[in-house]
């Protein structure tokens, strides 16, 4: 009898069952994918999206330094999903495809990380990418910031290590582009934000969501009308993954333009959060950009990209997961 969809053996045959093979972890996916970072906030949430492919095996090398198992534990023991405590600053050798470089030791050895992880990719012919920074341009002196912009950076200041290191990473990606032909991907981040971010790593939406929580003042680090742009996690991990998959080397700045001073930011968290919370002004740390906000004319027309979310709607969904993290429920 024929089927109201036209398929005259949709009710005879049941879809096949996959192999057992499937399931074992011999079983050969399309795409071998190393993480390095994948620990961490945005590695651990780029795993998550990159392990909706059924095409796709991700490796995870990761030291948790500043990450953590716990941000993987639904894939640990998955077959397609391997974890390897791995510090990059040790050559790594696994035969992948595709790598996302996001570890990040405290710089200057984040270079050597990155020298290793380029190594890697000769010796197997992956593709690379490399999470640099908004850092690289320093204290900018031109607003928005677009990647032909080569920055102001002070290459002895307190933050130099972090800012220089992304730099040199940046430079070697290209040597080793120009000299050994390595597909080479790179996206400057802007300041993101979301679920799992290390409660106490001192940047500022970590801060001012668990200080609004704790019913500590938040605070503004003098003089509160610098600016920094705020991408939502999930909206980065999808810039990332299309740079990975498309066809321009970069630089390409990944990040939102709505732009905030830290006060705006304050008010905003203290309004969602906790009315009554205190705004205190306190010091500042030297050469903190005082304006950031991505220009992001390349995303846009190079990958078909932009972020979605505002930070007003991602706010939210952080907070959910730091009143969980946190023990502070929704009625207290
Ligand atoms: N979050 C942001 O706003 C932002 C902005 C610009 C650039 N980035 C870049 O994005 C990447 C990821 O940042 P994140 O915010 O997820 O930070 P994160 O600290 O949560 O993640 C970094 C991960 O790298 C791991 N790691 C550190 N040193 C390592 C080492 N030597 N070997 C192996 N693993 C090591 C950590 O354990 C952690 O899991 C970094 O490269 C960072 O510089 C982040
Ligand atoms: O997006 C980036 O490229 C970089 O952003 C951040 O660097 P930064 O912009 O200094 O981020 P925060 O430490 O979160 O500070 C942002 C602003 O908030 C201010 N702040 C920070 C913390 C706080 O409690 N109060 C406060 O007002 C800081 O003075 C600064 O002006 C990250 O720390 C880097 O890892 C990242 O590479």
């Amino acid at each position: 009898m024929a089927q109201p969809n036209g398929d005259h053996n949709a009710a005879a045959k049941p879809p096949p069952t996959p192999s057992p093979l499937r399931f074992s972890k011999f079983f050969q996916s399309n795409m071998r994918i190393l993480v390095t970072g994948g620990a961490g906030f945005i590695g651990s949430h780029l795993v998550d999206k990159l392990m909706e492919n059924e095409k796709n095996e991700v490796i995870v090398a990761d030291n948790y330094f500043t990450g953590s198992k716990d941000n993987l534990k639904k894939w640990i023991g998955h077959p397609r999903f391997e974890l390897i405590r791995h510090d990059v600053t040790e050559p790594l050798l696994v035969e992948v495809d595709q790598i996302y470089h996001l570890a990040c030791p405290a710089s200057p050895t984040n270079v050597i990380g990155t020298l290793n992880m380029l190594g890697l990719a000769k010796r197997v012919g992956a593709r690379i990418l490399l999470t640099s920074t908004s850092e690289v341009y320093g204290d900018p002196l031109i607003h928005p910031q677009e990647e032909s912009y080569w920055g102001n950076v002070n290459p002895i200041g307190v933050r130099s290590c972090y800012d220089e290191g992304k730099r040199v990473a940046e430079t070697l990606m290209f040597d080793y582009h120009r000299q050994h032909g390595i597909e080479i991907r790179i996206a400057r981040i802007f300041n993101t934000y979301g679920p799992r971010m290390n409660i106490d790593d001192g940047r500022v939406v970590s801060n001012f969501i668990a200080q609004a929580l704790r019913n500590e003042p938040l605070t503004v680090q003098a003089p509160g009308t610098q600016t920094r742009s705020f991408c939502y996690v999930s909206d980065m991990v999808d810039g990332l993954m299309k740079l990975m998959n498309g066809e321009n080397t970069g630089p390409i700045n990944i990040g939102n333009p709505g732009e905030f001073t830290m006060i705006e930011l304050a008010e905003n968290v203290k309004e969602l959060i906790n009315p009554k919370v205190e705004i205190k002004m306190v010091e500042n740390t030297p050469d903190d950009p005082r304006q950031r906000k991505p220009n992001i004319t390349k995303a846009r027309e190079l990958l078909k990209w932009e972020p979605k979310i505002k930070l007003k709607d991602g706010l939210p969904l952080m907070e959910e997961d730091f009143r969980l993290r946190l023990g502070v429920p929704r009625n207290n």
